[in-house]
C-alpha cells in the first residue's frame, strides 16, 4: 500500500528526551472515534467532512473570496510563535515580546507568504468573522455542524466560542502549551506535525507563572532544553501525529500540544473549532489530571492577586512548600 506521509512510521523530528506513541488514527465511520472524544482521549478522525466544504481553499481561492477584511499576521525571527497574554505585559516590565503582528488584507498576507526573499516567518491567525465574502460564507455555512454540535452535546462541552483560520509559512511552529478549552483542529491543506501530552506531564512541562505573558506556554525549549533547570523534561512522554487535508484532530482540553507546519509541504491551512469546557456538576474523586491544573490556576491567581506584587510569589510559593512537602 502506498505509504502516507501521515503513517507513523515516516518517523518524526526527533526531539531528545521526548517519547511518544502514534496518536490513534480512526476513520470518520469508526464509532471508536467518537467513543475516543467522549472518554476525553485525543484522535485523529481520516476522511472527515467536518469542513468538506473548504477542501478546495488554497491562497488564490482565499485571496479572491476572503473579502477585504482585514487579518492578524504574526511575526517571528526564528519561526517558533509563542503566544503571550498583551494584558499581562504590564506584570513583567523585562517581557519582550518573541512575536509582532500586524492587521493586513489576506491578498498582502499571501504576496508576503509567495515573496521567496521572507527573512522573516510569518503566520495568519484571525477567527472567521462576518467581513469575509459570500463564497466563504457559503463554504463556512457548509461545514458539518452536525457532526460538531452532536461532539459538544455528547460530550457535555460548552458553546462554540471561535473558528480560527491559520494560514502558516511551511516549518512555522507553535511551542508546547495547553488551551482552556476543547478543540476540534481541522486541516484544510498541507501537514502539520502534532506532538500532543496528557495533562499529567504538567510537572514535566514547567509552565510561565500564571501572571506571566506566557501563561499556559511551557518554559522548556523543545530544541535546546535546559535540564539543570527542567530536569523532569526529560522524562517526558506522548504522542505524536501528522494531520493533513481531511484530517479532524480532538485536541482535549488542558492537553499540551506542540505544532509545527511541515518544511516541505507548502503553507498549511486550518480551521479550529474551540468550545468552551463542560460545566462541572459534581466533582467526582479522584480528581482527573486536567481538574489539578484547574485546580492549581486558581490558586496560583488567588495568591497572586492577593499579594498584589508578583515579585512577592517566588519566596511566597517556596515557603508554602519547601522542607514540608518534599
Ligand atoms: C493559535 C492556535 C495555533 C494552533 C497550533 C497550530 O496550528 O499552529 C493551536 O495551538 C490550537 O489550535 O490550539
Ligand atoms: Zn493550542
Amino acid at each position: 500500500m502506498a505509504s502516507d506521509i501521515r503513517d507513523p512510521i515516516q518517523g518524526s523530528k526527533n526531539y531528545k528526551h521526548v517519547t511518544t506513541a502514534p496518536i490513534p488514527r480512526l476513520e470518520y465511520k469508526d464509532p471508536r472515534a467518537e467513543e475516543l472524544i467522549q472518554s476525553g482521549q485525543p484522535v485523529i478522525i481520516t476522511d472527515s467532512d467536518l469542513v468538506g466544504s473548504a477542501y478546495h481553499w488554497n491562497l488564490d481561492y482565499l485571496c479572491a473570496n476572503l473579502g477585504n477584511g482585514l487579518y492578524t499576521v504574526y511575526t517571528s525571527g526564528n519561526g517558533k510563535f509563542k503566544y503571550y497574554d498583551e494584558k499581562k505585559v504590564p506584570n513583567v516590565p523585562s517581557f519582550q515580546p518573541p512575536t509582532s503582528h500586524t492587521d493586513m488584507t489576506f491578498q498582502d498576507f499571501a504576496s508576503k507568504l509567495k515573496r521567496k526573499d521572507n527573512s522573516d516567518w510569518i503566520y495568519l491567525q484571525q477567527p472567521l468573522n462576518d467581513t469575509v465574502g459570500p463564497r466563504i460564507e457559503l463554504d463556512f455555512k457548509g461545514f458539518n455542524w452536525d457532526f460538531a454540535y452532536r461532539q459538544m452535546k455528547r460530550n457535555r462541552w460548552g458553546p462554540l466560542t471561535s473558528n480560527l483560520l491559520l494560514v502558516g509559512m511551511a516549518g512555522v511552529v507553535t511551542p508546547a502549551h495547553y488551551d482552556e478549552q476543547e478543540n476540534l483542529f481541522a486541516q484544510i491543506q498541507g501537514y502539520k506535525r502534532f506532538l500532543l501530552f496528557h495533562p499529567d506531564q504538567f510537572e514535566c512541562l514547567y509552565p510561565y507563572p500564571i501572571f506571566h505573558p506566557h501563561d499556559r506556554q511551557s518554559q522548556v525549549d523543545f530544541d535546546d532544553p535546559d535540564l539543570k533547570k527542567f530536569p523532569q523534561f526529560s522524562k517526558l512522554k506522548g504522542y505524536e501525529g501528522i494531520v493533513g487535508p481531511k484530517d479532524v484532530l480532538y485536541i482535549p482540553m488542558y492537553w499540551w500540544h506542540q505544532v509545527e507546519s511541515l518544511e516541505d509541504h507548502g503553507e498549511t491551512i486550518s480551521c479550529t473549532f474551540w468550545f468552551k469546557a463542560a460545566p462541572t456538576e459534581k466533582v467526582v474523586y479522584p480528581l482527573n489530571a486536567g481538574q489539578k491544573v484547574a485546580i492549581m490556576r486558581n490558586i496560583e491567581k488567588m495568591i497572586a492577586d492577593t499579594l498584589k506584587d508578583n515579585k512577592n510569589m517566588p519566596h511566597f510559593m517556596r515557603t508554602m512548600v519547601q522542607g514540608r512537602y518534599s
